[in-house]
């Protein structure tokens, strides 16, 4: 065949025949590999090629080096470890593993393998949660009375299925008077969310436990008594989309993380009939859903009215689609 086609499709044959004394810019290599991505087939070639070599210079993106970074031809070592995280990537292994970390909200947080990657919309369903917090902080009726006006509230958070941690550590870092609870089933989401947390110096304010919704029993999750909110990004995606998902999140994430059932419910019902378990009165869940769910979880808990839960809104993602549920808990428990 064609040799070139065939260095293209073959890169230690092409990094072979480069000349490793050349001096080689980052820009140079950021092009390189973005070839290389695209002769492969591997999706936002140029994306994860400006993200491999930034961080091998140190930083966290290619708009944010400087004119010297750029120019300055980079040493053997440092291409040798563009080379190996790029080799990743043509395996398809999603870019934030490739990195082994990745932003969310303000927090640089450790990836890892097949631990879920927490995706950008998530950081909305934060704000929600946020808000609430802040307008409940504001609100007359936490005061204590005349001494101590002041007071703001200490509130107890349950995050179920962390994951890295992304929800749980976000929170705890806006909210220096909470304390939050983070729950997943998976030992490897557990090991990943504790170590965040102690990275992140956040880890004297939250318990953090394997736990499984479908089974595990409620009395485990109030160290701190009866929790003010429930936030959860629990497995959503209908059984039958799941074969439509990107080879990325196929072969390395946990797709335990994902498959939400025939109908994309089966966690999320295990979330709402725990629910009125653990709330205060007037206790909030807030999750994030398919677009199809809001209509069908409405409908599911107008046939559940032993569990006092109602839908109180709707929020849509940044594309405009009804993604993030507020359930309110109406009764005392
Ligand atoms: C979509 S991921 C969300 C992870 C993280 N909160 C985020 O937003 O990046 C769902 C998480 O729920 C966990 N999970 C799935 N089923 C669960 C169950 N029955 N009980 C507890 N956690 C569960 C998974 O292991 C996974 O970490």
């Amino acid at each position: 065949g064609n040799p070139d086609t065939c260095c293209v499709l073959n890169p230690h044959r092409l990094l072979r025949r480069q000349n490793y004394s050349a001096k080689v810019t980052a820009t140079e290599l950021v092009s390189y590999w973005q070839g290389v991505f695209e002769a492969n087939g591997i999706p936002e070639a140029q994306e994860s090629s400006k993200y491999i070599v930034s961080y091998v210079l140190g930083a966290k993106t290619f708009h944010s080096l400087d004119a010297g970074s750029l120019s300055t031809p980079l040493t053997l070592e440092q291409r040798q470890q563009i080379q190996q995280l790029s080799m990743k990537r043509l395996q398809r292994m999603p870019v934030q593993y490739v990195l082994g970390e990745w932003d969310f909200r303000e927090l640089t947080l450790k990836m890892r393998p097949p631990v879920f990657i927490p995706r950008p919309e998530t950081e909305d369903l934060v704000s929600l949660v946020l808000e609430e917090e802040f307008q409940r902080s504001r609100s007359p009726a936490v005061n204590v009375g005349h001494q101590c006006p002041t007071v703001v509230p200490h509130p107890v958070i349950l995050e179920i299925g962390c994951g890295s941690g992304a929800i749980a550590l976000s929170l705890l870092n806006k909210l220096p008077t909470s304390r939050v609870i983070a729950v997943d089933k998976e030992e490897a989401a557990v090991n990943l969310t504790r170590e965040n947390a102690q990275r992140l110096q956040l880890q004297d304010r939250i318990r953090i436990l394997c736990y499984n919704v479908s089974s595990g029993s409620w009395e485990q999750l109030l160290p701190w008594g009866p929790v003010d909110t429930v936030v959860s990004n629990p497995p959503y995606v209908f059984h039958g989309d799941m074969a439509h998902l990107a080879e990325e999140i196929l072969s390395y994430e946990d797709l335990g993380a994902l498959d939400g059932g025939n109908d994309g419910m089966r966690v999320i019902k295990k979330i709402l009939a725990l629910a009125p378990r653990i709330l205060k009165d007037n206790g909030s869940v807030f999750l994030e859903v398919d677009p199809r769910h809001p209509e069908m979880v409405e409908n599911w808990l107008q046939s559940r009215p032993d569990l006092s839960l109602s839908v109180s809104a709707t929020h849509k993602d940044f594309f405009g689609k009804p993604r993030f549920l507020h359930i309110q808990n109406h009764k005392a428990r």
